[in-house]
């Protein structure tokens, strides 16, 4: 049974609306931000990243969001053009916003956090006049953020591009992507990211997002219960990540799938969920199992969190394969 039905016909396969944004990370490794000195800038933003990952993957796609009008917006869209994205939706918002920034500390591999810089941001300047219809309706699927739910006009901008995916049998993938400092409060992010998820096809989030979203609900912190949650609306596929734990995916058909992740020589944890998004749905995509799809997001996702960069280190489909080859391999002669 297809669970999603990618529409085969349409030319672009993936859009992705929202956060286009700047990583500063931080050369200076194991040490508070107090201690550092230097920074590497890429191209950052939840949605940028999986959309970065999906090009590297060879997907055909296309981003929906609003950039500064500055050096950092000009870096941005040139990036994505480097990479194959569409940027001809992107816009360039004039009113003297400003690109968010990301700033990371890599304390150890374990331990890191990001410090962001994002008032009066370009990307949530987003306008519902912003998202035209017939641009949606040539892709096969849409990703939407959560963040880039947190204020308007974004907001309404995100919404009614969910109607028009609706409309346009396109399958819609909802990355939660909880940032609370973007939030005024977790009861307007759970009223919102609730409205916004009974439209989507697919709900990829950790369980701390799902139990953010689920304050008012009367079950918590039930895997089971959060995906049958969504099954009684639109989703056809729930996704719970859990870290090093790896990863659990429900099909509205009653299935249930354990992701296990591979090992990795973690640089910092950031950008796994980003990464483990876009091999996932790739997967998806090409029609493949879910344990499949499942074994290249943890794969893409222990390839990025080995390397200093998210955006920069999404892996393409030969890097991927490689990894898990050589980790099957490495496995074996354990065995022997
Ligand atoms: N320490 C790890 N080692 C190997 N794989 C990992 C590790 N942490 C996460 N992953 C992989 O990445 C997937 C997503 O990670 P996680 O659950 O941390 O999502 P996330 O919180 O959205 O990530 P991010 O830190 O980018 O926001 C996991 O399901 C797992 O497959
Ligand atoms: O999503 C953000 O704004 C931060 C990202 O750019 C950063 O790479 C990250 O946290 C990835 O998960």
């Amino acid at each position: 049974m297809n669970l999603l039905p990618f529409d085969e016909q349409k030319p672009l396969d993936f859009i992705a609306v929202g956060r286009l944004c700047i990583d500063l990370n931080a050369n200076e490794i194991h040490r508070p931000m107090e201690e550092t000195v230097t920074f590497t800038k890429y191209v950052g933003g939840s949605p940028a990243n999986i959309a970065i990952g999906m090009a590297r993957l060879g997907m055909k796609t296309g981003f929906i969001g609003r950039v500064a009008d500055d050096q950092m917006g000009r870096f941005i869209v040139q990036y994505l053009k480097n990479n194959g994205i569409d940027t001809s939706h992107v816009i360039t918002d004039k009113s003297g916003s400003v690109t968010g920034l990301a700033f990371t500390e890599i304390k150890s591999p374990t331990d890191c956090s990001i410090l962001m810089y994002r008032d009066n941001v370009a990307d949530l300047k987003l306008e519902p006049n912003d998202i035209h219809e017939d641009y949606i309706r040539q892709a096969k699927c849409l990703l939407i953020s959560g963040t880039a739910l947190a204020k308007s006009p974004s907001r309404e901008a995100v919404f009614l591009a969910l109607e028009y995916a609706r409309r346009h049998g396109v399958v819609v993938f909802f990355d939660l992507d909880y940032r609370p400092y973007t939030w005024q409060s977790k009861e307007e992010t759970a009223i919102y990211y609730n409205l916004a998820a009974e439209k989507c096809d697919v709900i990829i989030g950790t369980r701390e997002e799902f139990d953010m979203m689920e304050q008012f609900a009367v079950h918590q912190h039930d895997d089971e219960k959060t995906a049958q949650k969504w099954f009684d609306y639109h989703a056809k596929i729930v996704v719970i990540k859990h870290g090093k734990d790896g990863s659990i995916a429900y099909t509205k058909t009653g299935e249930t799938f354990v992701g296990t992740i591979f090992p990795a020589n973690i640089v910092k944890t950031f950008g796994a969920g980003d990464s483990y998004a876009a091999g996932f749905i790739y997967g998806l995509m090409n029609g493949w199992p879910i344990p499949k799809a499942m074994e290249y997001g943890a794969a893409a996702a222990s390839i990025v969190i080995s390397s200093h960069s998210c955006s920069d280190a999404m892996p393409t489909l030969d890097q991927i394969e490689q990894f898990i080859q050589q980790h099957k391999s490495s496995s074996t002669a354990a065995k022997s």
